[in-house]
């Protein structure tokens, strides 16, 4: 692998004796991952199926290496798209290990796309409490969306804006934060060729800028008490421990924590570039010391000295259906559904359950906020892909489950019409009991629903 000489350089001053054997993990071959989503099911029950050849990640309960990703092809399985995993580097599975989310927090993931850290935290609060994921990339913001969607969660906001946009709506806010910070990505060298080709000793300067910005702006968010991790995915100091301990010293509110168990990862390097001894408290994941990419993780906690801002209610009375809207709805959920959903809102012709948040949001440019129900189009409900994806087979009065190994399921997957009995109306679609999408039924075939960006190719 050709990397470039100012790198490896600077490399051989930090690492000194170990520079031979970090250079080694780059001839062996990139280790894959797998991260279960236990909004869907548990473990044990992914385990029993028996569908990829995996063996556990230490540092991550439900993570899994792949030891045949290239044959097995998880992408590609109709499990994928019941969202029943995300597919994740391992190493990137350790900031939220060290985060540590519990049902009922409320959780920032300030750089969020594509998604990978999000959905972690959000199986880890069970549906319980609230995660705000924001990205700045109007692009990536989409993936991060399609990934929410895909696993079902409830309890999202999703934002796209700058934390310095979004930082009024929510002053002493969060219990949990995590900046999963946008980084010249030197540990991901392996995978990642356009960040081996756009490295360049300057750019981590810049990017170092960019980190003190976001941290500075995402700072005054958490509550005190609160606990925020600081990551990325690169071996740069200034990017590092450099930026953590410029941050420490311009938010003294802020504490350093050690991070308890994960025995594999090394102690943060402060003594290099001369920065404060504590910092030795954050963390490094070295390429040659665990199967992984390399990356750095801080934990830190802000004192528990703030005063706590008044909540406000969000979403005052925004029941603004007409009586014919009602009726529509109501005869949706009469047909289709066992489940009946409250404290439903309109925008424009959509209809969303919001998430339950204590906060007036404005000012910032939000992509989705709770679930997405589906459209009113003249007299007609339509429901939506992401409301699909946070069913269970059980909330539906007319279900179709079509085995994983029927060519109907990658029929269906792949947008085509199927031909299977059914009952008329609105169907929901399984594989293997997990709900997968909508397809409007005649009794013979049915029509296909499934989101046409989602489908198989
Ligand atoms: C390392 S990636 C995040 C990966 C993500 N946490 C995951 O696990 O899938 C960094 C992200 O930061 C975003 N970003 C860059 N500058 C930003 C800013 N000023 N505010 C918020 N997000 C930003 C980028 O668009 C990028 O998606």
């Amino acid at each position: 692998m050709n990397l470039p000489e100012n790198f490896l350089n600077i490399m051989k001053d930090i690492l000194q004796d170990e520079y031979d054997d970090f250079l080694k993990s780059f001839e062996i071959e990139n280790v894959k991952g797998l991260r279960i989503n236990t909004l869907k099911i548990d473990k044990y029950s992914f385990i029993d199926k028996n569908l990829f050849n995996l063996e556990s990640i230490p540092w991550c309960n439900e993570g899994f290496y792949m030891k045949n990703y290239d044959e097995e092809r998880p992408a590609k399985h109709p499990y994928y798209h019941c969202g029943l995993y995300y597919i994740q580097e391992p190493s990137a599975m350790i900031p939220v290990e060290v985060l540590d989310p519990q049902p009922g927090d409320k959780v920032l993931d300030i750089a969020a796309a594509p998604g990978g850290k999000t959905t972690q935290i959000a199986a880890k609060l069970q549906n319980k409490g609230v995660i705000v994921s924001n990205d700045i990339s109007p692009k990536r913001v989409r993936a991060l969306e399609k990934n929410i969607n895909l696993f079902g969660i409830k309890n999202s906001i999703i934002l796209n804006d700058s934390p310095e946009n979004i930082k009024n709506n929510f002053n002493n806010y969060f219990d949990k934060i995590l900046i999963d910070a946008p980084c010249s990505g030197e540990g991901m060298f392996k995978r990642d060729k356009k960040a081996l080709s756009d490295w360049d000793e300057k750019n981590n300067n810049q990017l170092s800028i960019l980190q003190r910005d976001i941290l500075s702006n995402t700072a005054s968010m958490l509550k005190p008490g609160g606990r925020l991790v600081y990551s990325t995915c690169t071996f740069s100091l200034i990017e590092n421990e450099g930026t953590i301990d410029w941050f420490l010293k311009e938010f003294p509110e802020f504490k350093v924590l050690d991070i308890e168990g994960l025995h594999s990862l090394s102690a943060g390097m402060p003594h290099l570039i001369g920065a404060s001894e504590y910092i030795s408290k954050t963390r490094r994941a070295w390429p040659h010391k665990i199967h992984g990419d390399g990356h750095f993780i801080a934990l830190l906690q802000k004192k528990n000295s703030v005063i706590e801002d008044i909540p406000q209610p969000i979403f005052p009375n925004k029941n603004n259906f007409s009586s014919d809207e009602l009726s529509i709805i109501n005869q949706f959920f009469i047909d289709t559904l066992n489940v009946e959903e409250k404290n439903i809102i309109k925008i424009k012709n959509k209809v969303y359950i919001p998430t339950d948040i204590d906060r007036n949001i404005s000012g910032v440019r939000i992509i989705s906020n709770g679930i997405y129900l589906g459209e009113l189009k003249k007299n007609r409900f339509i429901p939506s892909q992401q409301y699909a994806m946070t069913l269970e087979m059980k909330d539906a009065k007319n279900v179709v489950n079509i085995s994983s190994k029927d060519i109907n399921s990658y029929k269906y997957l792949k947008g085509e019409t199927i031909m299977l009995e059914n009952n008329k109306g609105w169907n929901l679609i399984c594989i293997d009991n997990y709900p997968c999408g909508w397809a409007k039924g005649n009794g013979d075939s049915l029509k296909n629903y499934y989101e046409p960006s989602w489908r198989m190719r």
